[in-house]
């Protein structure tokens, strides 16, 4: 364990967070791509938003070390980012990525659903609700660029986006495991799986929970390209690049053609999808699973 500013924080967790070891290259890769000096960062403690204004992009990191799960803090913030960034004009797209080596997002954070009192999974669903909703229907075109691992909610983070590119590595598999924690994906997640890969292909995968490595996922249709890692934020920009060749107006129209009937189908059951959600996840068998999971989790590490 190392001390930073009063916290305790994992070693590993501070090699990852700003990526030390490759942050040159990055640098020269953000440089490259117009993003290096003179640009004004902002965002909050864990989500670190790197504007492009002559671009009209904005670079959104996940920055929650040690692996970005999703807890209450980083959806809240996550949401306001977004928001904020939607309703300003400057903006007309977001790469969302991880400040973090060798995770996107582990998705949900389990500590969230472990132990807690059914008020507070029910305040966490909806925060994750929002989220969703958020970024599936928002009028900025959005590229994943997936620069590393994304199980479960972490790959429901990478569908909601327009555009995925994934880096090419053995660690930055993607996909909804979530059967093998013992859990069930809910039905939207499901519902975005078919979207993307097609209805047998997204069966088989929620069944089985299915991680795909690059090239299986880049086969079955999960991600759009699969590129070096050094690679994945560049290719993302140039994919924007040809997104925001299409006029906003006609792209969000049909964006919302294509998705609202998806998102309604939450937008108008939310309270009934909270409480579904709530008595799942209490349920002792439930908690148990989750338990052994975590503590597995934390034995590995
Ligand atoms: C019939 C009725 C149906 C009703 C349905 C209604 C609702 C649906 C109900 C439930 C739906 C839930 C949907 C759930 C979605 C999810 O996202 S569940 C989470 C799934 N995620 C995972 O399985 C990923 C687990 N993590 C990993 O595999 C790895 O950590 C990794 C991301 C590949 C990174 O590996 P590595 O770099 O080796 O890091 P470590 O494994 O060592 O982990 C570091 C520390 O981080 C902790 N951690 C990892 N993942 C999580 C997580 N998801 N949440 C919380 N904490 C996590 C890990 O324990 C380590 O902690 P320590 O440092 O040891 O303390």
């Amino acid at each position: 364990m190392a001390l930073m500013a009063g916290l305790r924080v994992p070693a590993r967790a501070l090699l990852r967070s700003g990526c030390w070891l490759r942050g040159a290259a990055l640098a020269g890769a953000e440089a490259a791509a117009g993003l290096g000096a003179g640009v004004r960062r902002f965002g909050s403690q864990r989500v670190l938003v790197e504007p492009d204004p002559a671009a009209g992009v904005a670079v959104v990191k996940l920055k929650s070390p040690p692996v970005n799960s999703l807890s209450l803090e980083l959806l809240t913030e996550l949401v306001i980012s977004l928001e904020k960034l939607d309703n300003d004009k400057t903006f007309r797209g977001i790469v969302l990525t991880s400040d973090l080596c060798g995770v996107f997002s582990a998705g949900l954070d389990l500590t969230e659903l472990c132990g807690r009192s059914p008020a507070h999974y029910a305040e966490y669903w909806r925060a994750l609700q929002e989220l969703w909703l958020r970024l599936y229907l928002s009028g900025l075109v959005s590229v994943a660029a997936v620069n590393g691992a994304s199980p479960a909610g972490g790959c429901l983070l990478c569908l909601s986006c327009d555009y995925r590119v994934l880096a090419d590595s053995p660690s930055c598999v993607i996909g909804p495991n979530e059967t093998r924690l013992g859990i069930v994906a809910p039905f939207w997640f499901k519902d975005c799986m078919v979207n993307t890969v097609g209805h047998r292909a997204a069966e088989q995968a929620l069944q089985l929970g299915t991680l795909f490595p690059p090239a299986e996922a880049l086969r079955v249709g999960l991600v759009d390209q699969v590129v070096p890692e050094d690679q994945v934020q560049s290719t993302a920009l140039a994919a924007m690049a040809r997104w925001l060749a299409i006029p906003d107006h006609a792209r969000q129209l049909t964006k919302s053609m294509m998705r609202k009937p998806t998102a309604d189908r939450l937008a108008k059951h939310r309270e009934a999808d909270v409480q579904s959600f709530v008595s799942f996840v209490s349920r002792d068998s439930i908690q148990k699973a989750l338990q052994t999971y975590l503590e597995k989790l934390k034995q590995k590490g």
